[in-house]
């Protein structure tokens, strides 16, 4: 599902208008029944009957207008709040006009006391897409009430004072939210931490704005559903061995990290890797061997850390990080395995086919010079901390998006930005949010199983190197979602997601 920016939205909007054939009172009418329909269905108790419907002058507050007559229509006890303005918009002025008497409307002002119903709901209809510059004024001090009275709010399209696809000046008033409820597509705000207490829980409505626009418009950011993964991974053909979905090398663990790499292991076991061989240090083993039998087992001449790198002609994909531990002699490894990579073999690709995370992205923040080595493809998993090493800090969430943007431009590789909606940004300059997962995967080990799953997928021949980065993601969080109705989010550990991996990609797997 592409997400479009605040102007495209205003573009589509005139689009559908246009293939339609209707009229943008049609359309926000169309707009208002949706919202409402969900409204009816969030709160349909009792305690909810009181409405507090606040709008603004444009089509937001057209918007606004509509509901309060829909949901008067629907027998709540609804009343309307103006933002005095010098214009309104058509569309609102429509609406306006079409609101029952019976509807109270009163107007706002800066010093007088909102009156928020305590026990029902306020719907924020002030400003949505069209909103130009930080507020001030009037239209602020109503916010900052708004906020101060903690009453359980509901956004329309976006809540006022957020910019949909920029950051605003830090202090600036905007809305808290407990839900806000769009149109068409997602907005880039609601993917980033930074907005996380603006917009609350976020939920968007079809109103059957017009495909061939959203399909025609170019955008760099994307948004993974389910509806976007349906089929991406490939059957196991009939007669396929162990051969036929490649031959793993993790180089993971040292002393006191070892749960990394059978972490690591476990979920590239559950990914459906052909063959796995794991590199690790001498003191781990017993364990490793015990805890996963299905996977091969070297091991490194020091007893604590790893400190060779094997013989590599038997991989089509390496996996390096997890647990690794940040001893000197990670280095050289690292180092060498990047020189490797870029030279063809026998039974790969031109270039063997890595994935970098965790110390190996601290030691990589170390030694930028081998920033210079990453071979086409790579794919590196930080999370922000780990690419802020990176990188250097970035200012903002969108700033941060730019700094991921470049870094896999230049580099030509694959950057997944970990976090809650994790971002996967490509050597093209695409930025693909991932849309599974749960808070219950902030929990340690969670990133080393997508280490293990997304070499799994790297080493399936039948995957691109973007297809299998974002199958990953998406199985990985779909997994621990699957995991935590099992266990809820508090009792989740890593562990639970590797036994979810297999559940989560036969829902993704072609028929
Ligand atoms: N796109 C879609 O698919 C659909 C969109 N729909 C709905 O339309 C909404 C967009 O409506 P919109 O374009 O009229 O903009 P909106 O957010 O109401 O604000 C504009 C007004 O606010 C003013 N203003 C701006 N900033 C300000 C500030 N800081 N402080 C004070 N004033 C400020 C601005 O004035 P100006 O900038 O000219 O000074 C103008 O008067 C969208 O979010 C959705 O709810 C649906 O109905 C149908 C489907
Ligand atoms: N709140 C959340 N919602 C969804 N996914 C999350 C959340 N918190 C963490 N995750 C996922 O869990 C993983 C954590 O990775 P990481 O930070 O490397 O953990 P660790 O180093 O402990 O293994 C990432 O894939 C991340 O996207
Ligand atoms: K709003």
């Amino acid at each position: 599902m592409k997400i479009l920016s605040a102007a495209q939205t205003r573009q589509l909007d005139h689009a559908t208008l246009q293939e339609q054939g209707i009229t943008s009172v049609e359309l926000m009418e169309r707009t208002a029944q949706a919202f409402t329909e969900w409204f009816l269905g969030q709160f349909a108790a009792a305690a909810a009957r009181e409405v507090l419907v606040l709008c603004g002058p444009g089509n937001n507050g057209g918007d606004g207008l509509a509901v309060a007559r829909l949901l008067h229509a629907a027998h709540y006890a609804v009343r309307v709040a103006l933002l005095p303005a010098d214009k309104q918009s058509a569309d609102w002025q429509h609406n306006r006009q079409r609101l029952p008497a019976a509807v109270p409307v009163s107007t706002l002002g800066p010093h007088g006391a909102l009156d928020a119903p305590a026990e029902g709901v306020v719907i924020d209809a002030l400003f949505g897409t069209g909103l130009s510059r930080p507020l001030a004024g009037t239209a602020a001090a109503v916010v900052q009430q708004l906020n101060q009275a903690n009453a359980r709010v509901v956004a329309i399209d976006l809540p006022s004072g957020l910019f949909a696809d920029a950051t605003q000046p830090a202090n600036s008033a905007v809305v808290h939210a407990r839900h806000t409820v769009s149109f068409g597509l997602p907005k880039l705000a609601f993917l980033l931490p930074q907005n996380a207490a603006f917009v609350g829980e976020w939920k968007v409505l079809d109103i059957g704005l017009s495909p061939s626009f959203i399909a025609e418009t170019a955008t760099p950011w994307q948004y993974t559903d389910v509806a976007t993964m349906a089929g991406a991974l490939p059957a196991r053909p009939k007669f396929s061995h162990k051969g036929t979905f490649g031959h793993a090398l993790l180089l993971a663990g040292s002393r006191g990290k070892m749960g990394a790499a059978v972490l690591a292991a476990g979920a590239c076991l559950r990914g459906g890797v052909g063959l796995l061989t794991a590199h690790i240090p001498g003191c781990g083993y017993d364990i490793f061997q015990v805890s996963q039998p299905e996977a091969m087992c070297l091991t490194d001449a020091q007893a604590d850390f790893i400190s060779e790198l094997p013989e590599l002609k038997p991989y089509q994909a390496v996996g390096i990080g997890p647990g690794l531990g940040q001893a000197e002699a990670g280095v050289a490894v690292l180092r060498q395995l990047l020189e490797a990579a870029n030279k063809p073999a026998e039974k790969r690709p031109a270039s063997l086919h890595l994935v970098i995370d965790a110390d190996a992205l601290n030691l990589l923040g170390q030694h930028r010079e081998l920033l210079a080595l990453l071979p086409e493809n790579a794919v590196l998993t930080p999370h922000p901390k780990e690419f802020e090493r990176l990188t250097g800090p970035a200012r903002d969430d969108y700033h941060r998006l730019d700094l991921l943007r470049d870094f896999a431009q230049r580099h030509r590789c694959l950057v997944l930005l970990k976090g809650a909606y994790s971002c996967l940004a490509t050597p093209t300059g695409e930025l693909h949010f991932n849309s599974t997962g749960n808070a219950g995967m902030a929990t340690g080990g969670s990133g080393d199983v997508l280490t293990g799953l997304m070499l799994a997928l790297r080493a399936h021949a039948q995957l691109s190197p973007f297809a299998a980065a974002r199958l990953a993601v998406y199985a990985h969080g779909r997994a621990g979602d699957l995991a935590a109705a099992e266990t809820g989010q508090a009792g989740l550990v890593a562990g639970d997601i590797v036994r979810f991996i297999g559940p989560a990609l036969q829902e993704l797997a072609r028929g």
